[in-house]
């Protein structure tokens, strides 16, 4: 395949288009795809351009300050990291390059339960990172997304580590009781390299690991390709794996979860949980009833359900259905740019998440990539909001944002 020279990156794009150059194909596959026809991961984005910001004048604008609190933690700005899986694809330092970088920018960080590095080994590496406990400007702040399994003991174990660890949320993923069909990873029939490991399974304790599901794997039969030898006209059947992820996920993750599963949650720890997935009124409300703390509105990165709303789309009905109730609402998917973050804010979130961008980071430098792709964001939401008339969080309000191109007097 021939390669795109680099660019010397000064914005997510740039990031990404580096990381294409970089990843070997398989992970590049695996962290670029969304579901099917990928309709929804290219709506996440299209839909932050169809909305337009209305700026205001005259405000001295001459200092901008971002901090913002998370569940009552008080962190640099709204932007933070969203979990993804696998991080050690991109950068051997994988995970702990992620919680660096995080620790410096005093961001908040959401862990994987699918990550190449352990949860405690995670952390640990963000608080090496000296910080002064005294200040005022945030500080850096990690929570867990956990994926709950079929075996509650794995499940309950898993969340006494990341309590004890010093995590300070868990974030229940609840849109994936069996895995998106990404069609790359099934054609490349994706797997996590020997050398890497599902780290937070990998305890002599554990039945779950990775490996087992490899090897049940290597004698699949799931998937059959069809090849057509062009000379003779023949066509033939080729048996194929799926990707091994989907197996992972049938055969670990439990899809009878439901409602009661998340107060079961609730009644085995003190940490505030957050529901992540959530893309309707209707959920919305049960989420808030089952008393969780936050919801972050979440197609998955277009990764599960192709066809749903773009979540920028969604998050209008999920906060007015929790209006008063004292829900924090988070977003995620999209967020690109700087002004992505100010229309999210404008419309009501409290945060918003990043995925893909901090991969491409990881995948460009290691911990300082991070840095970089985080720096970049927040450089441009900080100018966004000045622009915009906006010197501090609370300043951002529903009127800097509207839908369409009509100017609102003539609507
Ligand atoms: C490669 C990759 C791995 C992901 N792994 C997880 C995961 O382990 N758990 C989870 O809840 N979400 C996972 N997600 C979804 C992200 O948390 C997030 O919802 C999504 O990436 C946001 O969209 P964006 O990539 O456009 O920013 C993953 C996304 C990607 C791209
Ligand atoms: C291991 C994966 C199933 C993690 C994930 O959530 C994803 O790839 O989107």
């Amino acid at each position: 395949m021939s390669r795109l020279p680099q660019l010397v990156p000064i914005s997510i794009a740039d990031l990404e288009h580096n990381a294409h150059t970089t990843l070997a194909i398989n992970a590049l596959d695996y962290y670029r795809s969304g579901a099917n026809d990928m309709q929804t991961l290219k709506d996440n984005q299209d839909a932050y351009k169809r909305l337009r910001l209305r700026p205001r004048i005259l405000r001295d604008v001459s200092k901008v300050d971002t901090k913002t609190t998370l569940l009552g933690h008080t962190v640099s700005s709204p932007i933070c990291i969203a979990p993804t899986a696998m991080q050690r694809l991109a950068n051997d330092a994988g995970e702990k390059a992620t919680a660096r970088a995080a620790a410096k920018a005093k961001k908040c960080m959401i862990l994987s339960s699918w990550s190449t590095t352990s949860a405690e080994d995670t952390i640990a590496a963000g608080q090496e990172i000296p910080v002064d406990q005294s200040s005022t400007s945030g500080l850096p702040l990690f929570w867990f997304q956990l994926y709950v399994y079929k075996d509650r003991v794995v499940t309950e174990q898993l969340i006494r580590r990341v309590e004890k660890a010093g995590y300070k949320a868990l974030v229940i993923t609840v849109d994936t009781p069996f895995l998106g069909r990404r069609l790359a990873d099934v054609r490349n029939v994706f797997k996590l390299p020997g050398h890497m490991t599902m780290a937070n399974f990998e305890n002599k304790d554990s039945k779950v690991t990775m490996a087992t599901i490899l090897d049940q794997n290597e004698d699949s039969d799931e998937g059959v390709d069809v090849t057509y030898d062009k000379a003779t006209g023949a066509t033939k059947r080729v048996v194929r794996q799926e990707s091994s992820l989907a197996a992972y996920v049938v055969s670990q993750i439990d899809p009878t979860l439901n409602w009661s599963d998340i107060a079961w949650v609730r009644s085995i720890t003190k940490l505030p949980v957050v529901v992540k997935g959530v893309l309707t009124a209707e959920d919305a409300k049960l989420a808030a009833d089952t008393g969780v703390e936050g919801i972050l509105v979440s197609n998955h990165g277009g990764r599960q359900l192709d066809g749903v709303l773009a979540t920028i789309d969604a998050l209008p009905e999920v906060l007015d259905a929790v209006k008063g109730r004292g829900v924090e609402v988070y977003i995620d998917g999209g967020v690109r740019k700087g002004t992505d973050v100010l229309k999210a804010l404008a419309l009501g979130a409290k945060a918003v998440f990043l995925g893909r961008p901090i991969l491409w980071g990881l995948a460009h430098d290691g911990e300082e990539g991070v840095s970089l792709a985080l720096n970049l964001l927040q450089q441009e939401f900080e100018l966004a909001m000045a622009l915009a008339g906006c010197c501090k969080i609370e300043d951002i309000n529903r009127d800097h944002v509207q839908h369409g191109t009509t100017a609102r007097s003539r609507l």
